[in-house]
């Protein structure tokens, strides 16, 4: 492993401005009701900071997603969140009690303010609905008073941001690559300019270079945009590269939540060593393509999955 890791936490915030809080989660428990019940988060306290991206590591089964389903209200039963908050910051001023929002406000909230991307695009997308119908229903919805031209140009602009091609949202999901499918989720999950964005191992099911090129358009995309990421995976060596900080979520609890710069250098908990070395490398040296850009440009944005 190397220790050319850009300093986390410096970039999101520029100039001497103090971190602002987007999202806050405190002592969060969710249990699934079954026999016998799971303890599936427990006292999860997080502060998600405006523009910054938050890993969340940790093994398969230790929480992260009722974690992150539960912060968007995503849950469904048997899971039930059994005490805790979940606060946005609106940049517009005002808090809003998430876990109050009645169904209509939850509607409304999610995807304009919070949006999600799961890891696979398949299940979250209908395979049979073009991909422009899929991203205008979303406008559709959220923003009735567009005009139909309006949906479209916007449709267009969200596919060039995450590097597809505007001619490829009048394909079919199932005529497009995974790596285009999670371009066209991510590209969805920007189109109503959203300021958080949760990420569930959104590129795990990727080839290498594939997974490159669009962990490089997250970054570049947070740098333009501003929104800040909760980007979930067990790949904390990946974490390292991506994260301003990151938490790590042992048996539902964090154990460890530090600057990504701070757990590449010193990490604390004996598991976080452990899922540091145990974790084969899929990057080659860690830090060095995707805060760097020194990987070849085979990963251009958008070609190397292209059918
Ligand atoms: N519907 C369910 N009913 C009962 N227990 C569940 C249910 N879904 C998840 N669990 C349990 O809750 C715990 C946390 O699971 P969760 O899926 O959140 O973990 P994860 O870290 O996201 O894992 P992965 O990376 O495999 O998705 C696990 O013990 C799991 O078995």
């Amino acid at each position: 492993m190397t220790n050319d890791i850009a300093p986390a936490a410096a970039r999101p915030a520029a100039g001497n401005t103090p971190p602002e809080a987007v999202l806050t989660v405190r002592d969060l428990n969710v249990v699934y009701r079954t026999d016998p019940p799971v303890h599936a988060v427990k006292d999860v306290s997080l502060t998600l900071n405006r523009g910054e991206i938050l890993g969340l590591a940790g093994e398969s089964g230790c929480g992260k997603s009722t974690l992150a389903y539960a912060v968007n209200r995503l849950h469904e039963w048997p899971a039930e969140v059994t005490s805790g908050s979940v606060t946005f910051h609106d940049r517009d001023g005002g808090d809003l009690d998430l876990l109050a929002l009645r169904d209509e406000e939850l509607r409304r909230f999610r995807w304009a303010k919070l949006s999600m991307v799961f890891q696979g695009a398949m299940s979250a997308l209908n395979p049979v609905i073009s991909v422009r119908a899929q991203l205008e229903d979303v406008l559709t919805t959220h923003r009735p008073g567009m005009s139909r031209q309006e949906r479209r140009e916007r449709c267009a602009e969200v596919l060039r941001l995450v590097g597809v091609e505007p001619r490829r949202m009048h394909s079919f999901p199932h005529e497009l690559s995974g790596g285009m499918r999670q371009r066209v989720m991510i590209a969805m999950a920007l189109l109503l300019d959203p300021q958080v964005m949760i990420m569930d191992e959104p590129t795990t099911a990727l080839d290498v270079l594939v997974q490159r090129g669009i962990l490089r358009e997250i970054l570049r995309l947070r740098d333009r945009l501003g929104f800040a990421v909760v980007f979930i995976t067990h790949d904390l060596p990946l974490l390292l590269e991506l994260s301003d900080r990151i938490a790590v979520m042992l048996r539902g609890e964090i154990v460890e939540y530090d600057t990504a710069e701070t757990i590449h250098r010193r990490p604390r908990h004996p598991y976080t060593r452990t899922l540091l070395d145990s974790f084969p490398s899929l990057t080659g040296d860690r830090g060095a393509f995707l805060r760097t850009g020194a990987a070849a440009r085979s990963d251009a944005p958008g070609e190397e999955d292209a059918r």
